[in-house]
């Protein structure tokens, strides 16, 4: 068979713009590029919400040692902007008819280029990464963790960009004295598309990207002296920061024959969070791609978590920052792929619904896929992967099950602290991303959360909520009311539980000691690591 206090509440960042112009008579659809872990995507949205046109191509993921990812950055730019051209084909629609470029992408990552040649000095170390594990287990042993946790809602792991940059210059060649007199540009791929499609014009990134970097002040909003010397990494590579939704500058001529403004940017998961129409404390989305990434909209106060969760910024607009608390699972979709790619038990991804679905259970196999590590809510960067709960009648079926089962556990364990941290008590989760494709996952999700699920119409949730963000800073939409209205009206299927109480609790009961014994393994076993 194949198949995460200064200034914060209600701070505003500047006076409101009322004013805003759409920059061509005839512009009147946002193109938004979506830079994923796995993939580029460019989507063409008109003024109904409605997708015109999507052109997506995948790129190589490099793993030069186990726990090691990178990404070839100057491909990420060549995937980008193919598509980019490739979706307005599709939809024919001219560069005339755009009205503003939006950025969402895959956070964290992190690119370091020279501010002359233009050309990345090393490979972009990946959100997934684990190169600077060495870094973080030194600034925890040094008592960093609660200064860094205070001002950037952050955990000190390899997961944020701070210990990133800080590997890269500490290893490659020349690369500190370079970045000390100046040469060198620090930033995450929204910066590094920006700074492309600008022709080098613009350093820049917006509030959620930069609230992701272990070098940012959530509450004071600016890149923060300590922080920077902690990690020895010079002012001079940062970008500025600015709103989410904001004209940051204008495409070069040489990429389009005029000049439309990159009007919005988000970290992917931020904008899936505004895509939702999340506007309101307390509102919630999951979204279901490699990871997955439950974020909670707290409003114009940081929500500080006593339960590993993280607090971020979730968007900069009209003067005012809204905070939210995130869960970040690391492996979600991933284990999909690598019962795909790795076990080869199956021949595509969907295939996992039909299997999981065949058996009544998973009749006690638990997969616990810490592949690179365990994020939110444990934050274990050495734990691996694990099966447990093998017998001579386990098959292949309930194998798949279980990994498809792990997603939806591991989000369990992220709203229940979420719903400890916040004091909210989720009614329903809205969620998108590639892997809510599987229906047995959504059930199962309703049925171990007890919460009904809701997914949207236009599953490119992420993309939705950075072309809104760049329509609202061009005029292209008035308010985010009329945005949230257009959401309501788009809902597409619900997922409602169905599942006995006692069987709930004995199910996740099983999962949760899965997932300690996960944690103690690497602690007895002879190589450590
Ligand atoms: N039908 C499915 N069942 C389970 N997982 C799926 C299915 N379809 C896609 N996926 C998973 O979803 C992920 C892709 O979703 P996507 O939102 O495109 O992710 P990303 O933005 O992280 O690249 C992959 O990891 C894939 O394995
Ligand atoms: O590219 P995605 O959709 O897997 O998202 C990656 C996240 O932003 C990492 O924090």
């Amino acid at each position: 068979m194949r198949t995460r206090t200064g200034l914060a509440a209600g701070f505003f960042l500047r006076a409101p713009q009322k004013e805003v112009t759409i920059i061509h008579q005839n512009a009147k659809y946002i193109l938004t590029l979506d830079q994923g872990t796995t993939s580029s995507r460019a989507i063409i949205f008109d003024r109904s919400g409605s997708t015109m046109a999507v052109a997506k191509k995948e790129f190589k993921q490099y793993y030069p040692k186990p726990g090691w990812v990178e990404h070839d950055a100057e491909e990420i730019w060549e995937s980008q902007s193919s598509v980019m051209y490739e979706a307005l084909n599709r939809a024919g629609v001219s560069a005339e008819e755009i009205a503003a470029i939006s950025i969402t992408n895959q956070r964290e990552t992190t690119v370091i280029w020279n501010r002359l040649t233009g050309k990345p000095i090393y490979r972009a170390i990946v959100w997934q990464s684990k190169q600077s594990a060495d870094i973080c287990t030194r600034l925890k042993g040094e008592g960093f963790e609660p200064m860094v946790r205070e001002k950037t809602g952050l955990i000190i792991d390899p997961y944020f960009c701070g210990t990133k940059v800080r590997w890269i210059l500490d290893h490659v060649h020349q690369a500190r004295e370079m970045a000390e007199q100046g040469e060198l540009l620090f930033g995450t791929i929204d910066t590094w598309l920006l700074w492309k499609l600008t022709d080098g014009k613009v350093h820049a990134t917006d509030y959620s990207n930069a609230s992701r970097t272990l070098m940012y002040n959530i509450h004071e909003l600016k890149w923060d002296p300590e922080l920077l010397s902690m990690l020895d990494i010079p002012a001079s590579m940062l970008p500025e920061v600015k709103p989410s939704s904001h004209i940051y500058g204008y495409v070069s001529e040489s990429l389009f024959p005029v000049p439309i403004p990159i009007a919005g940017i988000a970290g992917d998961q931020h904008a899936s969070l505004f895509g939702h129409a999340c506007f309101e404390k307390g509102m919630a989305k999951n979204t279901y791609g490699t990871g997955c990434f439950l974020l909670m909209n707290t409003g114009s106060e940081p929500v500080t978590s006593n339960n590993g969760l993280l607090t971020t910024i979730a968007w900069g607009i009209d003067g005012k920052i809204v905070y939210a608390l995130e869960g970040s699972i690391f492996i979600a979709g991933a284990v999909v792929k690598w019962l795909r790619d790795g076990l080869k038990t199956i021949w595509k991804v969907s295939d996992s619904d039909e299997h999981a679905a065949v058996v009544p259970s998973a009749d006690g196999v638990y997969f616990v896929p810490a592949f690179v590590g365990l994020g939110a809510p444990y934050w274990d960067m050495d734990a691996r992967g694990a099966i447990f709960g093998l017998t001579a009648g386990t098959t292949e079926d309930h194998i798949i099950r279980a990994a498809v089962e792990s997603i939806a556990y591991q989000t369990k364990d992220v709203l229940t602290s979420m719903e400890a941290d916040s004091g909210i008590k989720l009614v329903k989760l809205t969620v998108d991303g590639g892997a809510t494709a599987n229906q047995f996952l959504m059930q199962w999700q309703a049925d171990l959360l007890n919460v009904p699920i809701e997914r949207p119409k236009v599953l490119e949730t992420t993309a939705l909520g950075a072309a809104y963000l760049a329509g609202l800073a061009v005029g292209l939409w008035k308010n985010q009311d009329e945005i949230s209205f257009q959401i309501r009206i788009s809902r597409d299927q619900n997922y409602k539980p169905d599942l006995p109480e006692e069987i709930r609790q004995e199910r996740y009961e099983g999962w949760v000691q899965a997932v300690h014994a996960t944690m103690a393994f690497k602690k007895k076993s002879p190589q450590g690591k």
